[in-house]
């Protein structure tokens, strides 16, 4: 991968290599755009297959941060950083204050919160070494796991998907696939269980799948057959990529609305299941109840205006497919427009000069 080409490609600002020999920390910290504010996205822990791999995922999740921000709202930038390591063996205490410390280091530019491999109890071991740290303890007047509320937005979504495709919003009877059934996704399928969808459901880690099971009475399904399984809507709920050349011609779903990350693996995956008329809500729009809570913690935590933002992710997906339709374009791309305009609204009012203690002016002030 040529490094630079790539950031240039999709415009990233900074692309950061930590290194702790001590603890054993190899983080890469990626900021993707910062025109709307500070760069803020979780922190990935994940045993990748090679240092390359790790960079393209967190270069990715970076921008999929700046337009998820953007799309919800939110005055922040993109950024996501990824570990490098086990999550379930690889971690400790000095680890996370060495990352806490580079986080400190950046200054505001990066903000952290959990993502796949990392906890509540890790965000609070960063929090001793740097403010720009979301998603701790709630002890500290904070938000806590953001996964509960990432899947209280995601099945608000998925309404407004079902709204979209099938004409009411109501999921009851609705037979649903989820892959994955992690953090995000057992709270998910609590709501679904609660308002009466039929599950299925498949994870690598068969401790997760007995817990759906038995709870909610989801049909257990080998990981490689979720695809394929006779379903109105499909949630996928673990890694990004999986709507591919491989997965798509075996999708019996109408629905495709999940938490997942990335889920297209290229754009033209979204415009392939558009021509199939899937009806799909873009992973980003979705999946913003996370950073929108942990976001809310900036202000000074108010669970109650959180859960009202978050509340309207069923709009703003409404609002993804009106200009898909407007626009006769895949909601993929309709999802693009909307984050991009709103950045580039912003870049262009920020073009107005500002003294903000930075510039020539105010060194000129002080001599
Ligand atoms: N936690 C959050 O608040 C947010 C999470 N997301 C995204 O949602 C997804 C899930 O996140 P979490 O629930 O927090 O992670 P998690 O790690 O708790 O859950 C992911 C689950 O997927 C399973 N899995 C991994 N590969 C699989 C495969 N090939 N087949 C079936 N199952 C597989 C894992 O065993 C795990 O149980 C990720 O893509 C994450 O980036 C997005 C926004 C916010
Ligand atoms: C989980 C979050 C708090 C932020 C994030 O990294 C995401 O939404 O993917």
């Amino acid at each position: 991968m040529e490094i630079f080409k790539y950031m240039e490609k999709y415009d990233y600002e900074q692309l950061v290599f930590c290194q702790d020999k001590e603890s054993g920390l190899k983080a890469i910290i990626a900021i993707h755009d910062t025109t709307l504010g500070p760069a803020l996205g979780g922190t990935r822990m994940w045993m990748y297959e090679s240092e390359e791999a790790a960079i393209e995922d967190a270069l990715r999740l970076a921008r999929g941060m700046t337009y998820k921000n953007a799309a919800a709202g939110l005055n922040l930038g993109g950024g996501k950083t990824v570990i490098i390591g086990d999550p379930r063996k690889d971690k400790n205490e000095a680890m996370f204050r060495a990352f806490g410390r580079f986080i400190q280091g950046l200054n505001g530019r990066y903000i952290t919160a959990e993502d796949v491999g990392t906890t509540v109890a890790d965000m609070d071991i960063i929090y001793e070494e740097t403010d720009y740290v979301t998603g701790i303890s709630p002890a500290f007047g904070s938000s806590g796991n953001p996964s509960p509320v990432t899947a209280y937005g995601v099945y608000r979504g998925m309404k407004a998907a079902a709204k979209e495709a099938f004409g009411s919003d109501s999921l009851e009877g609705k037979v649903i696939a989820v892959q994955g059934v992690g953090n995000v996704a057992y709270n998910l399928c609590r709501h679904l269980h609660e308002e009466g969808a039929k599950l299925i459901v498949t994870d690598i880690n068969k401790e997760a799948v007995q817990r759906v099971v038995e709870e909610f009475g989801a049909k257990a399904v080998d990981p490689n057959d979720i695809y394929g399984v006779d379903c109105d809507i499909f949630a996928p709920c673990a890694l990004g990529g999986i709507i591919n050349d491989e997965t798509i011609p075996q999708l019996k779903a109408k629905v495709i609305a999940g938490a997942a990350n990335n889920q297209l693996r290229e754009a033209r995956h979204g415009d392939i299941i558009h021509e199939m008329g899937i009806v799909y809500a873009p992973d980003y729009v979705i999946n913003a109840g996370g950073v929108i809570n942990v976001a809310d913690e900036l202000y000074g935590y108010n669970r109650e205006r959180a859960m009202k933002k978050v509340e309207q992710i069923y709009n703003n997906i409404e609002k993804v497919f009106e200009i898909a339709k407007r626009d006769n374009i895949p909601t993929y791309k309709a999802a693009d427009r909307l984050a991009e305009e709103r950045i580039e609204k912003m870049r262009k009012s920020r073009s107005q000069f500002l003294q903000n203690g930075q510039h020539i002016l105010s060194r000129r002030r002080n001599r």
